[in-house]
């Protein structure tokens, strides 16, 4: 946790989040119901109880899309506050570029293949326009974002290891 930063968390949340990458493309899928519906993102949601980080990171990634990988690295850990909210979301984002099957839609994402010279920052979480750029350039990454609403950063810090 960074300083200076005041917090009025009372409890966290610990999702994963996978970039899967393929040459000079990366996976991202539509997402359409839930969190974030509408918005383009990285698979993944919440770790359950007994749970590792690495085992809740791959079954998302094949609930979400029928991808499996036995190769998932994580780079990231990102913390998302939302003004007035007490749950800290803890985000452990993950990547690799080793992958078995075909990306396949489900009830939950629409999964597209984005050169990383077109990726759909628009139509994305506006954080990550700070932080994907990072993991493209195969960094190490810490970040926390405060967010008023989904549509607006109140505050951010990023920073590489
Ligand atoms: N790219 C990106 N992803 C985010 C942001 N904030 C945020 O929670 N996420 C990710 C983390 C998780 O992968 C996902 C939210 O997970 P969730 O568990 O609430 O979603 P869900 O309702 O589909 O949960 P689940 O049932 O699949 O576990 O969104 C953000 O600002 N940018």
């Amino acid at each position: 946790m960074y300083s200076g930063v005041v917090r009025s968390t009372t409890s966290r949340k610990v999702l994963t989040l996978v970039i899967i990458r393929k040459g000079s493309d990366i996976l991202l899928g539509m997402k359409k119901r839930g969190f974030g519906a509408g918005k383009w993102n990285g698979f993944g949601g919440k770790v359950e109880p007994g749970e590792t980080i690495l085992e809740a990171a791959k079954r998302e990634l094949q609930e979400e899309c029928h991808l499996r990988s036995d190769s998932l690295r994580e780079v990231g850990l990102i913390e998302f506050e939302f003004k007035g909210d007490p749950v800290l979301e803890e985000t452990h984002v993950l990547t690799s570029d080793v992958f078995e099957g075909e990306p396949k839609e489900t009830e939950e994402m629409r999964p597209q293949w984005f050169s990383i010279d077109n990726i759909p920052y628009h139509q994305m979480w506006l954080g990550d326009k700070y932080w994907l750029p990072l993991l493209i350039q195969g960094e190490q990454f810490k970040g926390y974002f405060l967010f008023e609403g989904e549509e607006k950063i109140l505050n951010y810090e990023l920073k590489t290891s």
